[in-house]
């Protein structure tokens, strides 16, 4: 049976496998910090790891990405996106007000993943912005920090699925400030993989070192894209951290590594000078709005 890594029980990255994985049989192993599930698979725990790694209102998680490019060297095998929905969470007791209604400008601390927290902006600044924000290594572990702080008018943004496994209240459900807010993960592990659900198609993503001080250089690196009609699905640039100003770029195309045109593209962009580093070429699965409803419901 396969081993994926990945953050704690509750989590969005576990609807998120769960949802991928569909009757796939598997043991998940969850780790509290992300640093821990991206070395599951080096430390011989692991065969795949579950990363976060792009949102729809937060843009690249640069954390996950530089993670991805710096500490690790682990294909991408597998992406697909599920949407982060998000609620607050509290013992409830805590924030009745007159006539016992809820009253949020009794909450002291909202805690949360740092990518939920910017999703849910909008919300705080309404309904509780005198808060103090603390970012945890998962929203399930600040639902679980709020568990074992009773009293102290602490809060989180999590899962339903979190809050039923501490038995914790939702104090205002889905306070995401998008409804359309998605959140693209990639699965890493050395051996492709297969799963029920169609793909969507094939992408691969690379890295793309330009020499030093070279003109126009992304402008020469899409050309080689462009004039094969490659369609690009994404492009960043990153730093490269070892000299102030220089950039790495991070793209990926909407096609296989199989195909005849971008190994092509490649070599066209290696003759610039540049580095091409092949992060993986795997499949894209669709998101199925209906085959997220058992996911939910279980919670
Ligand atoms: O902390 C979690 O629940 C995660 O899986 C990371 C995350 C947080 C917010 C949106 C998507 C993923």
């Amino acid at each position: 049976m396969i081993r994926i890594a990945l953050l704690p029980e509750g989590t969005v990255s576990h609807e998120a496998i769960k949802y991928l994985l569909g009757d796939t049989p598997c043991e998940l192993l969850f780790y509290k910090h992300i640093a821990d599930v991206f070395q599951a698979i080096d430390k011989g725990q692991a065969d795949y790891s579950v990363i976060p790694i792009e949102n729809t209102i937060d843009g690249s998680v640069s954390l996950h990405m530089d993670w991805l490019v710096h500490e690790v060297d682990i294909p991408m095998q597998a992406e697909w996106v599920y949407p982060s929905i998000q609620n607050l969470i509290g013992h409830r007791s805590e924030f009745l007000g007159d006539q016992d209604k809820l009253d949020l400008s009794k909450v002291v601390k909202i805690m949360s993943h740092p990518v939920a927290l910017p999703q849910c902006k909008e919300f705080i600044q309404t309904f509780a912005p005198q808060a103090e924000l603390e970012s945890a290594g998962s929203t399930a572990e600040a639902v679980e920090i709020v568990k074992h702080n009773p009293g102290k008018g602490w809060t989180a943004l999590g899962t339903k699925l979190a809050a039923a496994k501490h038995g914790l209240d939702i104090l205002a459900s889905k306070v995401t400030d998008h409804d359309n807010n998605f959140t693209r993960f990639v699965l890493i592990g050395h051996q492709p993989v297969k799963f029920s659900r169609t793909p969507e198609g094939q992408r691969t993503s690379i890295l793309v070192t330009p020499p030093q001080d070279f003109p126009g250089a992304l402008h020469q690196v899409l050309s080689a894209f462009a004039w094969r009609r490659l369609n690009l699905s994404r492009i960043e640039s990153r730093p490269t951290k070892k000299q102030l100003g220089n950039y790495y770029f991070y793209i990926e195309v909407l096609e296989s590594l199989q195909s005849v045109l971008l190994p092509a593209a490649f070599a066209e962009i290696e003759a610039l000078g540049c580095h091409v580093r092949i992060l993986g070429s795997y499949p894209s699965y669709k998101y199925v709005e209906e085959a997220i409803k058992p996911i939910l419901k279980e919670h």
